[in-house]
């Protein structure tokens, strides 16, 4: 059955009720707004998924499309150090959509929500002429500052929560393989890792809790964000490639398979969601977050705020959606 085969108040009556309620909710969706309660500074924030530009429904199904949506914006408030709390999620359907994948949307929405205690608590349905899946994601503070991305000074350590490079792996492993150019298994895991992140969002507070300086996901590439991290903050991270070897090396063989350099990967590639962190020298990291660099002054007219062993990177730093590879 299509989405145009029915009204819209029947495909609400279908996903609404397939919904996680969450621990903050006062009233979910039904009404004109949703109404929440929270402890100490309200935290929010937004992404939208796009068919083709986010997701392929030939490659994702629309559960990992919920899943991936619900994560990727979970992760943004993890980042400031904040507890989420809520989803409001508004799609775009074309007539044509399966309400079966709609529904499959709200299961995957439910999946990576209900064991953070995080509700769905409203949302927007209209036709359009494209798949889309906007989330916005609430959180608390609960009395803590927001870690930001300007607070890293020299000397303090680069840490990293969480996994670099296995979405970008999968995605290509999935790109090579409906070309013909190689088989998926071995590669399932990969693939998994792009269908289905899992940021370490509990790793959030944690960074927070022990004095991190700056902190955010990793959704563009790791060189690109820990750029952002070093511009705004008027500083440079400068990584280690050894201390990148452990990851790039779990990477080789599927990067054999597809003939790229595993490294750029782990540098490049997004969508893993980890946390990035400085932490001043004297903070003992918390057990989820590994070294992978260290802050130096910006010593240099046009700084690029990133650089690898000490030198700029010369191939592109990750995704751009303007001038996307
Ligand atoms: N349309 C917009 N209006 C206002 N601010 C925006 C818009 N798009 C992006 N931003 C802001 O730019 C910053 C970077 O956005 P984005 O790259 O989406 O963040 P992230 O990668 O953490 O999800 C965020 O603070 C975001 O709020
Ligand atoms: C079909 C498809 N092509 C390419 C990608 C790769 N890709 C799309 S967006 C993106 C970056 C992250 O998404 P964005 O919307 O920039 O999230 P944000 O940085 O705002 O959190 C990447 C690596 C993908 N996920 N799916
Ligand atoms: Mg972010
Ligand atoms: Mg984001
Ligand atoms: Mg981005």
């Amino acid at each position: 059955m299509r989405v145009d085969e029915i009204t819209e108040t029947e495909l609400i009556a279908r996903f609404a009720p397939m919904l996680p309620v969450g621990v903050r909710t006062v009233l979910g969706p039904g009404d004109d707004a949703a109404v929440l309660t929270a402890r100490g500074d309200l935290v929010v924030t937004t992404d939208v998924l796009v068919e083709d530009h986010h997701f392929r429904t030939r490659w994702s199904t629309g559960a990992d499309v919920g899943w991936r949506a619900a994560m990727q914006n979970l992760a943004d408030v993890a980042a400031m150090g904040a507890v989420p709390t809520a989803l409001v999620v508004a799609l775009t359907l074309p007539p044509w959509t399966p309400v079966a994948w709609v529904e499959d949307l709200a299961r995957g929405l439910a999946q990576a929500c209900e064991p953070h205690g995080v509700g769905v608590v409203g949302g927007d349905l209209s036709a359009g002429p494209a798949l889309s899946v906007a989330v916005t994601a609430l959180g608390e503070l609960d009395g803590r500052r927001p870690v930001t991305r300007g607070g890293a000074r020299p000397g303090d350590v680069v840490a990293h929560a969480g996994v670099l490079g296995r979405s970008a792996a999968g995605l290509a492993l999935l790109a090579a393989a409906s070309e013909g150019v190689t088989s998926l298994p071995g590669g399932e895991r990969l693939v998994e890792a792009f269908r289905r992140p899992d940021p370490p969002l509990l790793s959030g507070v944690d960074a927070a809790r022990a004095g991190a300086s700056a902190m955010l996901d990793v959704s563009d590439g790791l060189l690109r964000d820990a750029g952002r991290i070093g511009l705004a903050s008027g500083v440079r991270l400068d990584l280690s490639r050894g201390l990148l070897a452990p990851g790039v090396d779990a990477l080789a063989e599927a990067a054999q398979d597809v003939g790229v350099d595993p490294l750029t990967w782990v540098l490049t590639g997004g969508e893993d969601h980890g946390l990035l962190a400085t932490f001043p020298p004297s903070v003992a990291l918390p057990p989820s977050f590994h070294r992978i660099g260290v802050v130096v002054a910006a010593d240099v007219p046009g700084d690029p705020g990133v650089t690898v062993d000490g030198a700029t990177w010369a191939g592109p730093l990750g995704w751009d959606h303007f001038h996307a590879t």
